[in-house]
């Protein structure tokens, strides 16, 4: 198998050929890290806690980090929404730290259905234009599921598609929301795909579409992926139907390891919920939002209100985001040992949580890995 390279590293001519796999790899090519380390030699880092289950994950991260001594100072920001001139908005300071730092760990935002205000996560993905969000989805070693081959990275276009969010009442009882797909934005999310196949030695694109229903949206989306494939010679392309690969993934995950999946909005929303639930749940898988001046990373789930304030939620989701964010940041080493103390404690299975079969809390999960960090 393969290294997984972050173009970053490679960019940076920081790339070693002894690197360890890097099953959470940011690669970021159009995206370098751009933040400046202070005098006291640490970085600084965006923080929004966020909803529900947000904060008490958030806390686990910074307790880990301080643990495993990651030369990073938070700086904790508020999205409470804010309404000015009518609208709903990301408060300044928020908006103006990612813009300082260009670089953020977000906990889960919780938007109203079918009601109020806009989601503010997709707010902060068009404010700063993160035109890719990259959902790596891998089996942990030695935790037991259904399935123990799964090795995916989906990487959904993150700005427009079904979640324009234009939407209108035509006349009474006849809505219209649309799907908005351009070719700058396609062209731009398959070529970052390509790119982060070839940096991280996946050796297929598969473009995931609908477009047998939805001809010309679809249809320009997979005509921009053609395109840009001819770019890159080294890498396998193909194309296959959202619906199928919904059958086959949940029938063999196997044939789609080692590939990247390029797919629109939506279609990345819902399967990379489903290929979380391969791999035991939503408490494991991470994200990055890439972009050209700031990238945020962050969990694939959300403010789990069934569980908030319990103390019973598994971080290692929001973890794993944290160390894509350190690896974009060439902060390799500590994101080298993060990983090997989490994915251990998993793989033992004595102390972790409930999503997982556990029995231990946020706090004992969270100190199992300080103690294996301590160790190492
Ligand atoms: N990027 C973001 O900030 C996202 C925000 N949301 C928002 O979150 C709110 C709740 O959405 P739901 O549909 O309920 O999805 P959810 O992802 O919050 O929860 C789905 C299920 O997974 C469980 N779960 C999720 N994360 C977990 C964790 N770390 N540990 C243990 N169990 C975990 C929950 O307890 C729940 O049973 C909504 O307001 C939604 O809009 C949803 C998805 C992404
Ligand atoms: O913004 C939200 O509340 C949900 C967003 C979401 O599910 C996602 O796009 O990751």
């Amino acid at each position: 198998m393969l290294a997984h390279r972050s173009i970053v590293g490679v960019a940076q001519g920081a790339f070693k050929s002894a690197q360890p796999l890097r099953r959470y790899a940011s690669a970021a090519p159009t995206a370098a890290f751009a933040g400046h380390k202070g005098n006291n030699g640490k970085y600084t880092v965006t923080l929004i806690p966020g909803d529900g289950i947000g904060p008490e994950i958030s806390e686990s991260v910074k307790d880990i980090y301080a643990a495993a001594k990651v030369p990073i100072e938070w700086e904790e920001v508020s999205v409470t929404p804010v309404l000015k001139g009518g609208k709903t908005v990301i408060p300044d300071a928020a908006i103006n730290s990612v813009k300082k730092n260009t670089v953020a760990l977000k906990g889960p935002l919780a938007t109203p259905i079918g009601k109020g205000h806009v989601s503010l996560n997709l707010t902060l993905r068009r404010t700063f234009n993160l035109f890719a969000n990259v959902r790596p989805c891998v089996s942990i070693k030695g935790f037991k599921t259904p399935y123990d081959n799964v090795d995916t990275v989906l990487i959904r276009e993150n700005t427009e598609g079904e979640y324009s969010g234009i939407e209108h009442e035509i006349v009474d009882g006849v809505v219209q929301s649309i799907k908005l797909i351009t070719w700058d934005a396609s062209e731009r999310v398959a070529r970052y795909a390509f790119h982060y196949a070839q940096a991280s030695g996946r050796k297929r694109v598969t473009a995931v579409h609908k477009a047998n229903i939805m001809k010309m949206s679809d249809g320009m989306f997979l005509s921009a992926c053609r395109q840009v494939s001819k770019d890159f010679p080294g890498i396998a392309y193909d194309e296959d139907l959202l619906d199928r690969v919904c059958l086959q993934i949940v029938q063999n995950p196997q044939p789609y390891s080692n590939r990247v999946m390029v797919m629109p909005n939506l279609y990345g929303d819902i399967l990379s919920d489903m290929c979380a639930g391969l791999i035991g749940g939503l408490g494991l898988t991470p994200s990055g939002n890439i972009g050209r001046d700031a990238s945020i990373f962050e969990a694939v789930h959300g403010s789990a209100p069934d569980i908030a304030g319990k103390g019973l939620a598994n971080p290692t989701a929001l973890l794993l985001s944290s160390l894509m964010m350190l690896r974009h940041m060439n902060l390799n080493e500590h994101a080298a040992k993060i990983e090997g103390a989490a994915l251990s404690t998993i793989a033992e299975g004595q102390t972790i949580t409930g999503d997982l079969g556990g029995k231990a809390s946020t706090k004992e999960y969270t100190s199992a890995i300080i103690d294996k960090l301590a160790k190492a």
